[in-house]
């Protein structure tokens, strides 16, 4: 995937300007950056949620030229916060809500198929969700309620994944269990986007995008010494990356 001269706008206000990204295919990619810098918004507008100038393609095509459930098989996205949002009701099981990661799939008013029920069992087992099926989505706990829309976001089985913190709410296991989802998905030949503020896991992705105000502040490879030194001026010198095994960490300094 990739931008060029992408201006994101929202309502009159252009948000994120001049942007020419390269998202390499099949690799995990990690945008990172202070609050506010449009971290989410860039991931809102790839996923044709707001309103865009420039170019975004996919295998070089537009993404214009890309029909509408094409596109919605090729790209799925998980929302930030979306864990805590009502927009699903109260009453809409686990297991439904997956399901609407179908959709895409299904013709007009068709009853899901039994691929469709398969992928969806798989997707909720993957996440770990599958005893939570039953139970409605408002009456999960955050990290439960992740975990569901995590599956629903797997069983679109889309060739991208655009997850604005998939982190969030989830524990120290479920965060391992996450680390070992993206492996999987990377060896099918998935492409994967997030936006995380945990630095320490946005080093483990193979890309590194860093924003700032609306603009791109520097990309590269998450190994690469200069794309660290970019990190720390990111954040204004106020982190220290160390090496611990194999991983790097981000300090406070
Ligand atoms: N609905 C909105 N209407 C107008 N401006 C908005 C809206 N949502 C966000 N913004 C503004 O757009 C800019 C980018 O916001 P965005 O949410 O993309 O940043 P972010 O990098 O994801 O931030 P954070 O790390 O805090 O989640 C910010 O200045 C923000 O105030």
């Amino acid at each position: 995937m990739k931008t060029r001269q992408l201006t994101v706008f929202r309502g009159p206000c252009a948000i994120l300007s001049d942007l020419n990204l390269d998202i390499p295919h099949g690799k995990w990619t990690s945008i990172i950056g202070p609050n506010g810098a449009g971290k989410s918004s860039l991931l809102q507008a790839m996923a044709g949620l707001l309103k865009w100038d420039g170019f975004i393609t996919i295998n070089e095509l537009h993404v214009s030229s890309f029909a509408r459930k094409d596109l919605a098989k090729k790209i799925a996205w998980l929302d930030q916060g979306s864990a805590s949002a009502d927009e699903l009701g109260d009453s809409l099981s686990a297991y439904d809500t997956v399901m609407l990661g179908r959709l895409p799939h299904q013709g007009w008013l068709h009853l899901p198929s039994e691929v469709d029920h398969i992928s969806v069992k798989k997707a909720l087992q993957q996440a770990d969700a599958w005893h939570l099926r039953h139970r409605p989505l408002q009456q999960l706990s955050g990290g439960e309620r992740q975990r569901v829309l995590l599956a629903r976001l797997f069983t679109v089985e889309s060739d991208i994944l655009l997850m604005d913190e998939p982190l969030a709410y989830l524990d120290p296991p479920h965060q391992a269990d996450f680390l070992q989802w993206q492996g999987n998905l990377l060896s099918q030949g998935k492409t994967l986007v997030t936006v995380l503020h945990e630095i320490h896991l946005a080093l483990r992705a193979d890309h590194l995008i860093m924003l700032d105000k609306g603009k791109l502040h520097f990309q590269g490879s998450s190994q690469d010494p200069k794309t660290h030194q970019a990190l720390i001026a990111l954040f204004n010198g106020r982190i220290r990356l160390e090496k611990l095994g194999d991983d790097w960490v981000a300090l406070p300094h």
